[in-house]
């Protein structure tokens, strides 16, 4: 039987003593000069990110929005491809979701990709080609670090609970062959905690620290289920060197080492 994505985490997480979720959001208006002129611009600026951050990433994370058009699409797959040569495992951010009939076409992602990002909003039957596939994560949205997070995640129901709850409460049933985690912002840390309490057996993906202002230490304190989980950065790693042009690679690689010490110092102090 093949390893579950968690447990690949939880051995890459020992591996790099890590649990940096990469971010891989190559936004074309920000990556170098010199390597706009490349046949695939995003590749080109990944395969020097992927270089020189890997020792210290738990996963890599690219956003499916950073990627849609036929030149992205084949960037993504090199750059797939290419983390895993690398060993580091990839979870697609796609929040996807839809009829049952065609979630099985979305539900192809996770071919190349070891775990994806899911949207709740349409229920089970519309998540059910994710779950099916147990050796692969699958990370539901349930209380997101925008800052319309709240709009319609913070409403309370008739019962009482809110409809953020509700989702970890339906996300932990779903978790029949221990493949789902849930995406909590770092920029709502009192939800973070009383998720935590909720669902103690599902890791989180935790994006929002950095460009988005969240709480690194709740991030560390509450994302992990039983040591695994991710805390996510995306602009503050890959533009740290948005200034140096040849060197901006080097600065990623900094800014990766920089954040896996300070989320170590929390972890060490949550133990
Ligand atoms: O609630 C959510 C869900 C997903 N994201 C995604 O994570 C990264 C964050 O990027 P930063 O540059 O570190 O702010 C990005 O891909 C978002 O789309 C999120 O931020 N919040």
């Amino acid at each position: 039987m093949p390893q579950s994505f968690f447990d690949r985490l939880r051995d890459r997480i020992d591996r790099t003593d890590s649990v940096v979720s990469v971010g891989l959001d190559p936004d074309l208006s920000r990556i170098p000069d010199h390597l706009r002129d490349k046949e695939m611009p995003r590749w080109a600026f990944n395969r020097r990110i992927i270089d020189e951050t890997h020792e210290h990433a738990a996963c890599y994370k690219p956003n499916a929005a950073f990627y849609e058009d036929a030149e992205g699409w084949r960037s993504l797959r090199e750059t797939i491809a290419y983390a895993h040569g690398k060993d580091v495992p990839v979870l697609l951010d796609a929040k996807r979701a839809d009829i049952g009939n065609t979630t099985r076409r979305y539900a192809a992602l996770l071919d190349d990709a070891d775990a994806i990002t899911v949207n709740p909003y349409m229920g089970r039957d519309s998540l059910q080609p994710f779950l099916d596939r147990s050796e692969k994560g699958v990370f539901v949205l349930c209380r997101t670090s925008n800052p319309g997070g709240s709009d319609l995640q913070d409403l309370e129901l008739s019962s009482g609970e809110s409809v953020y709850e509700r989702v970890a409460a339906l996300a932990d049933i779903w978790n029949e062959h221990g493949n789902v985690g849930l995406v909590v912002g770092a920029t709502a840390p009192e939800e973070l905690e009383s998720l935590r309490e909720q669902v103690p057996d599902l890791p989180f993906l935790v994006p929002g620290i950095g460009a988005q202002g969240g709480d690194a230490e709740a991030a560390v304190e509450y994302g992990f289920a039983d040591g695994v989980g991710l805390v996510n950065s995306s602009r503050g790693i890959i533009f740290a060197g948005e200034d140096r042009e040849e060197t901006f690679a080097k600065a990623a690689g900094q800014a990766a080492r920089r954040l896996k010490k300070r989320l170590n110092q929390y972890r060490e102090t949550a133990e």
